[in-house]
Parts: structure tokens; sequence; C-alpha cells
């Protein structure tokens, strides 16, 4: 099939690739020269595990190919997709203005049938404007608009994207109902479900899903501080619920808020859909409040520990918002470097991908170094903020040796508790005591 990615980002380029990979031909369209100059050099703007490999292959075999002209990407297409970005509005509602501006020079521009896909995070209600936009220029004929939400996450994008838990599909057009059965039917051979539905319970699922998994973290947060509090550890809490098959396991663990580019906009977006109708979603709104305090936890952690940060070094490891990722979108790390830079405080960092991103942001406010145990060279205490798989296990008397004091606060919950005492760290974590030296 002939197919087209407009918005080659992370799911853009992601989708383009994968979709490339199963023998349909792919072109991406990005408004951002140095991106598709980039891609058509053979070079990805971003880092996602496994989409090199994909990403080459395709490109090598003429699948996959990148353009910044909308009317030359769309030609002989039979699917177009929206990958586009929907950031907060001034209100907190999504934006649609890259959608709906797509759409209109799309309605300039079509001249066969195609489907138009959005595969975009939407407010409820978006396909109809998106068909509306079309109508404006285009007979109805030419076009069927469907909402196709995307749920894979970032740092194991590729996996999920190859093999979905499900696919989730909103139209109410038999024909381009097939259209996606066909093209979704090699990533769902193992009998994972495609769920066909009508175009705004397609949206609301995407926000709802977000919505419930950004809660489940809020919650355990709010467990965590508690346990805190109590005297109880987290860690064992966590075990202990999650091992309930009713409540289950994933997206239990507490830790510096969530961030990212896509929960605390869908957030605050549902909760924005719902005061439009006069909806108090009052459970959202405390999901939000209990993030904007969490991402500040270990900063709170840190000026206990140190009332005058003033002449003090503080070295981070991990700045993006979660690992496998160079994105620092609502990364928790920046609330933390801000809060600290604020008090005084002198910062070294570490991140094995997101430096170059946080260097645009930061310049030389603070000191990005190439190796993590550069990043404690000579500091008062190590922040760690994203769970990384190198900082898992480092060498704890490496670690002695270069601090000038030992003392860690940890985001993430990486280490055991008795293995801290052990190796005479002062430690503190999320939901758990504190090891005082
Ligand atoms: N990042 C993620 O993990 C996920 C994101 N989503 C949703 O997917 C959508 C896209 O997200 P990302 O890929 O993260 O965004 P992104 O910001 O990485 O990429 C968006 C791309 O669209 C391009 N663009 C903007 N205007 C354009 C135009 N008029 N024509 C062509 N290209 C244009 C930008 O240059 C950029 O390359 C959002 O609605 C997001 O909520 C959904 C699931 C996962
Ligand atoms: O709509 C989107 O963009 C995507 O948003 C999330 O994916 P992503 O933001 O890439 O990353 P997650 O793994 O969900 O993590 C989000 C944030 O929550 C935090 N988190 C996650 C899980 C957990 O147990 N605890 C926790 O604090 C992470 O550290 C991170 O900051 C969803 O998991 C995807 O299904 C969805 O497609």
């Amino acid at each position: 099939m002939k197919i087209t990615v407009v918005g080659t980002g992370y799911v853009g380029l992601v989708s383009g690739t994968c979709f490339a990979d199963t023998g349909n031909e792919v072109t991406c369209v990005d408004i951002d020269q140095n991106k598709i100059e980039s891609l058509k050099n053979g070079k990805i703007p971003i880092y996602e595990p496994g989409l090199d490999l994909l990403f080459e292959r395709n490109t090598k075999q003429g699948r996959l190919t990148f353009t910044t002209s909308l009317e030359d990407g769309i030609k002989d297409a039979e699917v177009i997709f929206l990958a586009l970005p929907t950031p907060p509005g001034e209100n907190g509602s999504a934006d649609l203005k890259y959608i709906l501006g797509v759409a209109e020079d799309l309605s300039k521009m079509i001249t066969d049938y195609k489907v138009i896909v959005d595969k975009s995070t939407v407010p409820v209600g978006t396909s109809e404007k998106v068909h509306e936009v079309l109508a404006s220029n285009l007979d109805e004929s030419l076009f069927d608009v469907v909402s196709n939400p995307e749920f894979l996450r970032e740092g194991v994008a590729v996996n999920d994207f190859l093999k979905p838990d499900r696919v989730v599909i909103g139209t109410s057009s038999a024909k381009a109902q097939k259209v996606m059965e066909r093209l979704y039917a090699p990533f769902l051979r193992t009998g994972n479900p495609i769920y066909f539905m009508d175009e705004r319970s397609a949206e609301m699922t995407k926000y709802a899903a977000n919505s419930y998994l950004a809660t489940r973290i809020s919650f355990m947060n709010e467990i965590a501080n508690l346990c805190e509090e109590v005297g109880a550890d987290v860690n064992s809490v966590r075990r202990g619920m999650g091992s309930d098959s009713r409540i289950g396991k994933r997206f239990l663990f507490p830790g510096v808020g969530f961030g990212g580019s896509c929960f605390p906009k869908d957030v605050l977006a549902l909760s924005k859909t719902a005061s439009d109708h006069k909806y108090d979603f009052k459970i959202l709104n405390a999901v939000l409040d209990v993030n904007a305090i969490q991402r500040e936890r270990i900063a709170d952690k840190i000026c206990n520990h140190f009332p005058d940060l003033k002449g003090k070094t503080i070295g981070l490891w991990g700045l993006a918002f979660k690992p496998n990722t160079d994105d620092i979108r609502e990364a928790p790390a920046l609330y933390t470097i801000d809060k600290l830079l604020e008090k005084g405080a002198k910062l070294k960092a570490f991140d094995p991908e997101a430096m170059e991103n946080i260097a645009k942001i930061y310049g030389d406010k603070i000191e990005l170094v190439s190796d993590q145990y550069e990043a404690i060279l000579d500091v008062d205490a190590l922040a760690i903020m994203t769970e990384w798989s190198v900082f898992r296990t480092p060498s704890f008397k490496t670690m002695k040796k270069v601090m000038r004091k030992p003392v860690i606060f940890d985001g993430r919950n990486l280490y055991e508790l008795d293995a801290m005492k052990e190796e005479g760290f002062h430690y503190e974590s999320i939901g758990r005591s504190i090891i005082n030296l």
C-alpha cells in the first residue's frame, strides 16, 4: 500500500518505518527542513532503540522516503496519517492548529479517494472537525476520516508498534475500515485485537488510557509519601499490591512524578474537555496536583538536607524523562535543575542520550560531562533522576572515592537499603526510610 505520514517525530517516524517494514511504500512529510535533510542523509534525529536497523533496511530498499512537500508526499497515497503535535493551548486544551492546518492544505490537494487517519492524540470531536475542514473544499466521496490513536511508549516504541497490545480504530466508514484492517493485519498475527468503534470513542480511549496510567502513578506516589511518614517500605507495598491480578504489576513505580510529552498534557486536556462539558473531573485535577508536588520531591529532600546550597555541588544521573530516550519534554529532572540552580547550587550532570537536548536549554548553567563517575567527582551529593540501566549496579567503591561526601538522593529507588547501609552512604529514596550516616 502507498502511505503518507505527515509529521516525522517520535510517532510519525516510528509508524512510518514500521509500516515500510511490512512492505508498504511510505513517504514521510515534515515541515522541518533540517529534519528531512538529516533523514535523507540516513541520520535519525531522535534516539529510539531498534529504529536504526529498520530505518536503514527500508530506506536502502527504497520503501521509506522523505520530503518537505505535502503535495509530492501524498501523490498516489491510499492512506495519509497525521502524526502532528497537539501541544497544550493557552487554556490547557490540545491545540489543533497543526492538525486542522494540514487538513486545510490537504483539502486543496486531494484528487482521488484517500483515508485520512489521525494518529495524534486529539480531543473528542476532532475527527468531525477534520472532516468539516476537508469537506469545505472536497467532495465527500473523495475521503474518509479515521481516528487511530497511538499507544507506543518512547524508548520501546518500535517493539510497541510492531507488537501492539491492541489497535483502536474509530470510523463509521466500512470502506475505510477494510483499508485499516489490511494495513494492520501483519501486526496482529498473534491474535492481539483490533477494536473498531466510533470516532469519538476512539479519541476518548486514548485520553482515558493515558489518564488512568497517570492516575496509578500519582496514586503510588502518594502511597510512597505516606510510607515515609508511617515507616513502611513502598517497594514491599508495591510488590504486595501488584501481585493481585486485578491490580497488576506495571505502572506502580513511585518516583519523581510522571513527565514526557504526553501524560502531563493529556491529563490536562481531558480535564479541560470535562470542564468544557461542565463536568468536574475531580480525580484528574488531583493527579496533576500530586504530580506537580512529586516532581519537586528530590529537590525538596536535597534542600532539607542542605539548608544552604550556595557553594555546594550536586551531581545528577539521568536527565531524560525516562530511560532509553533522549526526550526531555516535561522531564522531572528539569524541575529539579531549576530549583537547585535557584537555590545557588552548582550542578554537574550525565545522561547517556539526553545531554544535547539539555545543553540547548541550559547552555553553560550546568556542567555536562561524558561519564557517570565524572558527574560525581567532588560533589556534595548525587541525585538520581532517571533509571537508566547503567546506574543500577555502579561501583559504590569508586563512587565513595570520587564524591566529596557519600550522599545519594535516589528518585527512582535503584538501590537496596541494606546495601546502602553496608556501603556507608547517606541515602534518601522515595517511600522508604532514610539511611543516615
Ligand atoms: N511521543 C509519544 O510517545 C507519543 C505521542 N503521541 C501523540 O502523537 C502526536 C505526535 O507526537 P510526537 O511524535 O511526540 O511529536 P513530535 O513533536 O516528536 O513530532 C511532530 C512532528 O510534526 C512536524 N510538523 C509540525 N507541523 C507540521 C506540518 N504542518 N506539516 C508537516 N509536519 C509538521 C514537526 O516538525 C515534528 O517533526 C501528539 O499528538 C502526541 O500526543 C501518541 C502516542 C505516543
Ligand atoms: O501518549 C503517549 O505519548 C504515550 O504516553 C506514555 O508513554 P511515554 O510517555 O513514552 O512513557 P511511559 O513509560 O508511559 O512513562 C511516562 C512517565 O511516567 C513515569 N512512570 C512510569 C511508570 C511508573 O510506574 N512510574 C512512573 O513514574 C515515567 O518515568 C515517565 O516520566 C504511555 O505509556 C503510552 O502508552 C502512550 O502512547
